[in-house]
């Protein structure tokens, strides 16, 4: 099994084919369910897709959001929080109906209840049409891990030493960073009727190789996506860097 990928000269150009898919479903106009990530990678797609939004019209009125994850233990409102990421780099910049974007509650009393009702409100949200993942240097993709099962849902986990020093760069001082998360599992993201994985940058190289030409494999928690039917690697050429030829 592989899954189907593009490359394209550099991010900015790489971000602006993201954004078209996400054009494109928002174009339909009819109520649709975005799945969104955060991370540095998609920063030109959100930037893109708000330049839509002031000069083309491009409108979310008719979207509603779930994201991947949301780190545990910042307090509400901290500048590093996937919340604030979202609506600093997309939801104050379109008329999305901020009732309707989804981030898991990582202030309830209790983190794993808190899941199970992230988990139920996106199954009964109808189904993500169009789901963006950027990948951890490690495979990762949310905050599934390597290790993670294939059946997992929405759940409480603890980051990988790895993620905590990639992090670290966003944070002041590295007993900061959080070192858990609450993640759609792997089993919720694979319920989405499209995916886009964006991948960057050097640093992604061996994680994007193992994902598209590896085993399906827990050490690679990006291959799974081999098995869902209608999956795109959009790559720049760096992140494409170790992909063996001839099989696209
Ligand atoms: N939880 C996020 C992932 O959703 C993201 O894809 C990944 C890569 O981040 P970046 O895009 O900054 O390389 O790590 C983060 O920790």
């Amino acid at each position: 099994m592989s899954i189907a990928y593009s490359v394209y000269p550099d991010h900015q150009t790489a971000s602006e084919r993201v954004a078209d898919l996400f054009t494109n479903v928002l174009s339909s106009g009819s109520p649709t369910v975005l799945g969104l990530a955060t991370g540095s990678t998609p920063l030109q797609v959100y930037g893109e897709l708000c330049r839509r939004h002031r000069n083309d019209g491009l409108s979310f009125s008719q979207a509603s959001s779930f994201n991947l994850d949301e780190y545990l233990g910042l307090e509400s409102g901290h500048p590093q929080s996937y919340r604030h990421f979202m609506r600093e780099h997309l939801f104050d910049h379109v008329d999305i109906d901020l009732a309707r974007t989804h981030l898991p509650d990582v202030h309830a009393d209790d983190a794993q209840s808190a899941s199970d009702e992230y988990e139920r409100q996106l199954q009964q949200s109808g189904g993500v049409d169009l789901q963006l993942l950027g990948i951890g240097t490690n495979g990762h993709i949310g905050f599934n891990e390597p290790g993670t099962k294939k059946d997992s849902l929405t759940r409480v986990v603890d980051l990988a030493p790895s993620t905590i020093d990639s992090n670290q760069r966003f944070f002041e001082s590295p007993d900061q960073v959080p070192r858990q998360a609450i993640t759609m599992g792997i089993a919720s993201i694979m319920r989405a009727k499209q995916i886009v994985l964006l991948a960057t940058g050097q640093a992604k190289a061996a994680a994007v190789a193992g994902a598209i030409q590896g085993p399906i494999s827990a050490d690679n928690p990006a291959s799974y996506l081999q098995s869902h039917p209608h999956v795109h690697f959009v790559l720049d050429e760096s992140a494409a860097s170790e992909l063996k030829p001839g099989d696209d």
